[in-house]
C-alpha cells in the first residue's frame, strides 16, 4: 500500500480485519475483478473505500465479511482466517455487521422483527434483544416506528433501521456499502453523521464504499480502488 501514513496512536491499536494478496474472479476467471489486494483496517478506524464504478469495492466488502470467498489469498477477522467452518460462521455472527445501499430489509415485516432477525441467528435472548434494540431505536430516533411495517417508512427511516439491525450483536467491524447511497444529500449527510457518532461511541470499525468524497473525508482514512486494486491509502 503507497501513502499509508499511521500515527502512534493507529499503530498501537490491533489489526481487526485483514486482506492479504486478495484476488477474486468469476465465471471460471473469465472475470477478474480484484487483482491481489492488500488491506487491512485497526479497531475503531473509518475506513472509506472510493474509487470508480465497478472497480471490485463491494466485492472487497463483501470478502472481508464472509459473504464470499477470495479465488487467491487470505482474509482474517481479529487475526482468525475467514472460511466455510462453523467458527468462522460464529465469528462473523457476532464480530461484523452489514448496512447495504438499498437495506435489505424485509418490507413485509414491522422494524422490530427485522431487527431481531440477526439476533436469532446469533442466540440472543429475546429479553436481551429487545433492550439492545430499544437503546438502538433511542439513539436512532426511531421507537416511535417499532411496530411498523418497513414499507410504511421513509427512505430515511429504513437506512436507519438497517444501521440498527447491522448494530444487533454488537459487531466489533461494520462493513457498510454505499449506505446512504439512495438518500438525498441532506438526508444521506444526517445519518452518516449519526453512523459516525454509532461506531464512536461502540469503538467499531468502519469499512465503507462510497463514492460521496464529502462523506469520505470524515473517514479517519481514505482507501482508492482502482481495476481491482489498491492505488492510495492515506489518511484523511
Ligand atoms: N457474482 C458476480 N458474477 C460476475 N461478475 C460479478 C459478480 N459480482 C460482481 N461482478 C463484477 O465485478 C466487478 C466489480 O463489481 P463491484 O460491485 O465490486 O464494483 P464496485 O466498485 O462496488 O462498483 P459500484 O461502485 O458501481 O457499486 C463488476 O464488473 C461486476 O460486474
Amino acid at each position: 500500500m503507497s501513502n499509508c501514513v499511521l500515527t502512534p496512536a493507529l499503530k498501537k491499536t490491533a489489526v481487526v480485519v485483514s486482506a492479504e494478496d486478495v484476488w477474486k474472479s468469476y465465471d471460471d476467471e473469465t472475470i477478474q475483478v480484484l487483482n491481489g489486494v492488500d488491506f487491512e483496517a485497526r479497531a475503531g478506524q473509518t475506513v472509506a473505500l472510493c474509487g470508480p464504478s465497478g472497480c471490485g469495492k463491494s466485492t472487497l466488502l463483501h470478502l472481508l465479511g464472509g459473504l464470499d470467498h477470495p479465488t487467491r489469498g487470505r482474509v482474517t477477522v481479529n487475526g482468525k482466517p475467514v472460511g466455510d467452518g462453523q467458527g468462522s460462521l460464529h465469528l462473523l455472527r457476532h464480530e461484523v455487521g452489514f448496512v447495504f445501499q438499498l437495506h435489505n430489509l424485509i418490507a413485509d415485516l414491522t422494524l422490530e422483527e427485522n431487527c431481531l432477525i440477526p439476533t436469532v441467528a446469533a442466540g440472543t435472548s429475546r429479553s436481551v434483544a429487545l433492550e439492545r434494540l430499544r437503546q438502538l431505536t433511542e439513539r436512532t430516533g426511531l421507537t416511535h416506528r417499532l411496530k411498523h411495517r418497513i414499507q410504511k417508512l421513509s427512505g430515511g427511516e429504513r437506512q436507519r433501521t438497517a444501521l440498527c439491525r447491522a448494530l444487533m450483536n454488537r459487531p466489533r467491524i461494520l462493513l457498510a456499502d454505499e449506505p446512504t447511497g439512495s438518500l438525498d444529500e441532506r438526508t444521506s449527510r444526517q445519518i452518516f453523521d449519526l453512523l459516525l457518532e454509532l461506531v464512536a461511541t461502540e469503538g467499531i470499525t468502519l469499512i465503507m464504499a462510497t463514492h460521496d468524497h464529502g462523506l469520505a473525508q470524515k473517514c479517519d482514512r481514505l482507501v482508492e480502488m482502482r481495476d481491482g486494486r489498491i492505488c492510495e491509502s492515506s489518511l484523511t
